[in-house]
């Protein structure tokens, strides 16, 4: 396995946990835990891997404390939830992150990315097989929603988490419980608009079909690599068209005649007609899963060894972004605040200007050579890095190749992810 951060913590910024610790869970309320590299952003926070003293690895979604009402809404639910398709939750706390109050969201830490970082990674769209697999295990972590009386609100791929048990369904920010909608004028409606269901663009209702058709868009995705309206560039016109042109995602080609069928199922412009989750479970699309892809040699599980190096840090601000709003406006007004309510006013601090983390993933850092003590780099992106404390890596990373002319560098502090320390300065 080839994962590598190295996080640059200066003595004077090195913020384990010490003060406003509410964390639920006996694990992490009582332990100290170090923030690492961030590992994705979106539009109202964070993401940091995050390590305990015993070098246990998790993640820590974190923004100010003044604009965590999305985090918190998050925590809510997933405190509550307990399903192997799930994010696994694993407490909160707030502590103070430069000089501000920061809310941090534990869980645990989806160790393949998004399947939007898989779909980059295998070169803009995925293999059959896999999107079967992937789309059986996101349908199981809707029908435990859905049973529980949540609407996700925001399924999309980069909200879809590669774990090593399979797919997860993370970023609950948007979720509600369906039942809190029944007989309002003024329910609120969140998500991200070339995902959004026709109903949800015109601001009729979001329920449990609108994470079915957010599915089908999903699922376009992982097929072409491409939003399931690529011609669309703003959210306004992107809503109206959504919501009022009649027209349907186009269902992409190069699927099979059952994964055709499937989005059919999912894409119907009428909510009512669109199959329920618990329907499309039995659909022979993700039902051949076994049949079709067992015996194929490609990488077609996230079980193979080759799906778990390293994916890309997600630089890139979310093509598509969430928003919410209120049905009680007339369409043009409630576009209208949709677009102002993009990532720039949400009130995300620029954590870009922090200066004290450098993140180093091991696709940059292939050629490598380890020393007792010493880390060598050939990779010339790699600067500023003399202050290095802490370095977390994977197992048999000494199996790793060093080339051409490398640069020493000394740490302090060095674990691998199986808790064992290795070498000390
Ligand atoms: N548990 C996790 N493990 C690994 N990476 C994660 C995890 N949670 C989130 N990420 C990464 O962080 C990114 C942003 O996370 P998330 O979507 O939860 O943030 P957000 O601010 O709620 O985003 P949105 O723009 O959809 O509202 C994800 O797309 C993913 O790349």
């Amino acid at each position: 396995m080839l994962y590598l951060y190295i996080s640059h913590i200066s003595p004077a910024h090195n913020h384990s946990l010490q003060s406003h610790t509410h964390t639920l869970q006996p694990s992490l309320s009582t332990m100290e835990w170090k923030r690492g590299p961030i590992i994705g952003r979106g539009s109202s926070a964070t993401v940091s891997v995050a390590t305990t003293s015993s070098g246990d690895l998790f993640a820590v979604k974190s923004t100010d404390l003044s604009t965590s009402q999305f985090l918190q809404k998050e925590q809510h639910f997933l405190s509550q939830l307990s399903s192997k398709n799930i994010i696994k939750y694993m407490g909160f706390d707030i502590n103070y992150h430069n000089n501000k109050p920061t809310y941090n969201l534990f869980m645990e830490y989806a160790t393949g990315g998004t399947i939007s970082d898989m779909i980059n990674k295998l070169g803009g769209s995925l293999d059959e097989c896999l999107i079967r697999f992937y789309t059986h295990q996101v349908l199981l972590g809707l029908d435990y929603l859905h049973n529980n009386n949540i609407v996700h609100c925001d399924i999309k791929c980069q909200n879809l988490l590669i774990c090593e048990e399979g797919v997860k369904i993370g970023d609950l920010g948007c979720a509600k419980f369906v039942e809190n909608d029944v007989g309002k004028r003024d329910f609120k409606f969140s998500g991200t608009p070339v995902f959004m269901a026709p109903e949800v663009a015109r601001g009729e209702e979001q329920g449990f079909p609108a994470d079915v058709w957010a599915l089908g868009c999903s699922v376009i995705e992982m097929a072409t690599g491409f939003n399931a309206w690529p011609e669309v560039n703003d959210p306004v016109s992107g809503l109206y068209r959504i919501g009022y042109s009649g027209e349907v995602p186009e269902i992409p080609k190069c699927l099979p005649e059952d994964g055709k069928d499937f989005l059919a199922k999912c894409l119907k412009k009428d909510a009512k007609e669109r199959w329920i989750v618990k329907e499309l479970l039995q659909h022979p699309f993700v039902r051949s899963l076994n049949l079709s892809c067992e015996t194929r040699d490609s990488p077609t599980s996230i079980l193979d060894q080759g799906f778990w190096e390293s994916l890309p840090v997600s630089d890139a601000s979310p093509v598509v972004t969430r928003v919410v709003g209120f049905s009680s406006e007339g369409p043009v007004e409630r576009i209208r605040q949709l677009v102002e309510a993009t990532p720039s006013s949400s009130g995300l601090p620029d954590w870009d200007d922090e200066d004290e983390w450098i993140t180093v993933r091991s696709n940059r850092l292939e050629e490598m050579n380890v020393e007792c003590g010493d880390f060598m780099f050939s990779d010339s992106n790699v600067d500023d890095v003399e202050d290095i404390e802490n370095l977390v890596v994977d197992e048999d990373y000494m199996s790793l190749e060093y080339s051409s002319s490398p640069r020493v560098l000394d740490f302090d502090h060095i674990i691998i992810s199986n808790n064992k320390e290795l070498f000390c300065k």
